[in-house]
């Protein structure tokens, strides 16, 4: 019996007991896997056990029912019990577990920090010289400062050529001087900038003697760091409320001719002398790095949010009876319909192998920032960039979608509040927009495949990177009976033709005329639709080598079912493709839909704990309906309660309004 299982069954909801005696693997070794170390698994444990004794961390009242400013101030106060304990908490500096501390406490709806661990401080370690990361990234790490990231524009997020912020250098000063010259210049977005930052990271068009170099990242201190007020030069605000993260203050910035010292821009990659001459960067994107960072990040993050919707509607579903099934003494757990079924597995089968690509990325990324600042070796920087690229766009959209079967699967009380899953749909969409717009970014890869394609026609195959060598295979037939490696040979056929077909119809249109622009905007959707397939291929890869890897038999066993869904479910969805092109048969596409609806009876015992495993406690996942012990019915009444709404009998709005309404009714 597992960490979890042994705690508390007795209280819990006998069906929720239930569903945790059938599970045939421990959850505590189903963590390790997930988070990639015993190690760090029992930590995330230790953390939330040592939270769950601090009481001025335990939830006030629900986030659902506050304002902005209450939940803004809440952030704020949770942060400053976090900043005493601190050093007890976690290992310092440690990336991963100031995560785990964040999301336990603080939760998804932003904070003031959100972006200081995740770009200021990221972008001052890639982008800041020796020099300047001692003047700032101590301070930075013992939180004496608090920075964001601004880079988006009113009027440019995507196209960072365009950005219209300028930081012109002025040599007789040594000083840069940043002016926002349009109200499209203004930045726009960034996440804590309205009211918490009190510095940024700026990315400005650099200016020297009328000629522009492009985005480059620069410190600016925005904000008087006694009294807090803006600096003179500097207009800076909230943007407004969201879809969600309304605990955070993403905010708008402008300049006014404002100077900041020549030592601002971050030069660890590039220079700009006392006279004003300029010293390239090894790599032109170098300075894009802070964003790679993040998406290499994503498709963690992004699992993560699809778990916590998952847990709760898996839980919710073992706990709901509701209709028969043969006997019709007692109603079913909703959780035994195959649709249900059929709605939530393969999402958690996604999240498992989403969070299989993030421990990968994540990995790459800190390789990646070891070459470049110790070696200033770069030559990593455009495999990462395509890889990141199509992988945000691809995790974020399925999440979005497996998010919304969760509360569907919910029935009404998942159109609640209560049960959390609206708000982390909208946390979870937005990362279909920030760190680059899913069309844009599946684009971007798009250019590594067709680069690839190219290389291959061209005669050399030899140049292509590891993840583009299926693009050299030779179409076969498949046994799909044989297992994974059958079904990764049928999607590299499918992933493949569609790289080509794209290319294909690419250069028709620019053998016909058109510039490659044009004729890249009129391939647009087939290309995108080749970045798709390429990346679903290399989570599908992932996914199985890690399901090789695990040692443990049981947990092994577990995730094999899962695996076996994702590959039929993955196969069924590009089915179209395949059956197009000739490359499976409708004899095998029945094979395949068999398989999937066996898959889902082998998983559904194992339902609860392979959500359990992720061990969010109930301070994090916030939801009446994903509770651990499966209480949800007094739970809900209690949550309803406490509306503030039901804080009276009657409303002043019925005194004013509905009473005198009614009473001129009657006359
Ligand atoms: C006291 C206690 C404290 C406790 C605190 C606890 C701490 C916890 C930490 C808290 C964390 C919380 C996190 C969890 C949960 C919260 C969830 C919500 C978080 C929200 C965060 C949101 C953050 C969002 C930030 C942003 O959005 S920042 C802005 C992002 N913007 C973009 O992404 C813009 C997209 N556009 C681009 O990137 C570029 O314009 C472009 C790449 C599309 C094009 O660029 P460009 O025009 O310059 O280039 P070309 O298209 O011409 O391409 C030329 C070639 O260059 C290659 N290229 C491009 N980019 C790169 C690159 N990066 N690397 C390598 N190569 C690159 C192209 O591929 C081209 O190559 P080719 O010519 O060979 O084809
Ligand atoms: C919650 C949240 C947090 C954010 N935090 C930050 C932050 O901390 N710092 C920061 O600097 N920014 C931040 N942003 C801004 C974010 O990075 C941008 O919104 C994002 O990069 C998209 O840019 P855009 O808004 O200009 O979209 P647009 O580019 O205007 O997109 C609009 C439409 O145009 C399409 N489109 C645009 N260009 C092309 C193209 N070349 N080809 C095909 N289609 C195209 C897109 O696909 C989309 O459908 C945040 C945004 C959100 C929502």
């Amino acid at each position: 019996m597992s960490f979890l299982n042994k705690e508390i069954c007795d209280g819990d909801n006998p069906d929720l007991t239930e569903e945790r005696r059938t599970a045939t693997f421990d959850t505590d070794r189903m963590a390790q896997v997930i988070y990639g170390s015993e190690k760090f698994a029992a930590r995330r444990r230790q953390i939330t056990k040592s939270i769950s004794r601090i009481p001025a961390l335990q939830d006030t009242k629900p986030l659902a029912f506050m304002t902005r400013e209450e939940k803004i101030t809440e952030a704020c106060r949770e942060l400053d019990v976090l900043s005493d304990h601190w050093e007890q908490l976690i290992y310092v500096n440690d990336e991963e577990e100031a995560l785990h501390l964040h999301r336990e406490v603080i939760g998804m709806e932003g904070h003031p920090f959100a972006l200081h661990e995740t770009m200021f401080i990221p972008t001052l370690v890639s982008q800041a010289s020796d020099e300047q990361q001692e003047k700032w990234l101590g301070r930075a790490r013992k939180r004496e400062i608090i920075g964001c990231y601004a880079q988006t524009e009113l009027g440019h997020g995507s196209n960072l050529r365009k950005l219209e912020t300028t930081a012109t250098y002025s040599p007789s000063t040594q000083e840069f001087i940043l002016h926002t010259p349009t109200i499209t210049a203004l930045k726009w977005w960034p996440g804590a900038l309205g009211k918490s930052s009190n510095y940024a990271i700026v990315m400005a068009d650099l200016v020297i003697k009328n000629k522009s170099y492009g985005p480059h990242p620069f410190i600016v201190q925005l904000r008087d760091e006694k009294t807090h007020q803006p600096l003179p030069g500097i207009t800076v605000g909230d943007i407004g409320p969201k879809m969600a993260f309304n605990g955070a203050d993403n905010g708008f910035l402008g300049f006014d001719h404002f100077r900041i010292p020549r030592g601002n821009l971050l030069m660890r990659h590039n220079r700009v002398e006392p006279d004003g001459s300029y010293l390239k960067p090894p790599h032109a994107k170098i300075g894009y790095s802070s964003m790679v960072k993040v998406r290499s990040r994503m498709a963690m993050d992004q699992g993560l949010f699809m778990a916590q919707a998952l847990v709760i509607a898996v839980r919710y579903s073992a706990v709901r009876r509701q209709g028969f099934l043969e006997d019709k003494s007692q109603e079913v757990k909703v959780l035994d319909y195959q649709t249900q079924q059929h709605r939530l597995f393969p999402s958690i089968a996604r999240v498992y192998a989403f969070i299989f690509c993030g421990l990968e990325t994540i990995q790459l990324y800190e390789k990646l920032i070891l070459d470049v600042n110790k070696n200033g070796d770069t030559s990593g920087m455009a495999d990462l960039h395509s890889l990141t690229s199509g992988l945000k766009s691809v995790v974020t959209h399925f999440t979005g979608q497996g998010i919304e079967q969760a509360r569907m699967a919910c029935g009404g009380h998942g159109y609640s509040m209560a049960s959390y899953i609206s708000e982390i749909y909208g946390v979870a969409v937005a990362g279909c927009t920030y760190e680059g717009e899913n069309m844009v970014m599946l684009l971007q890869c798009a250019r590594a495949l067709v680069k690839a394609v190219e290389l291959v026609e061209e005669g050399h195959p030899e140049k292509l990177s590891p993840m583009m060598a299926y693009l050299t295979k030779p179409s076969v037939t498949v046994d799909l009976t044989v297992g994974p490696e059958a079904y990764v040979k049928i999607f590299q056929l499918i992933a493949k033709k569609q790289a080509f077909k794209a290319t294909e119809q690419l250069h028709k249109f620019m053998v016909a005329g058109d510039s490659r622009d044009v004729a890249w905007n009129k391939s647009a959707v087939e290309l995108t639709k080749a970045s798709r397939l390429h990346t679903r291929l290399y989570i599908l890869k992932t996914f199985i080598r890690r399901v090789e890897s695990i040692t443990d038999i049981s947990v092994k066993a577990a995730l094999t079912d899962l695996l076996n869904l994702h590959l039929n479910y993955e196969l069924l969805d590009v089915a179209s493709y395949a059956l197009a092109d000739g490359i499976m048969s409708s004899t095998q596409m029945d094979f395949i839909k068999n398989q999937l609806y066996s898959s889902l009876e082998k998983i559904r015992p194992n339902a609860v704990s392979l959500m359990d495993s992720f061990q969010f406690s109930d301070l994090q996942l916030r939801s009446v309906l994903g509770r651990r012990d499966g209480h949800v019915y007094q739970n809900l009444f209690e949550w309803a309660k406490s509306s503030p709404l039901n804080q009276s009998e009657v409303l002043p709005s019925v005194t004013q309004y509905l009473k005198p309404m009614m009473e001129k009714s009657k006359l």
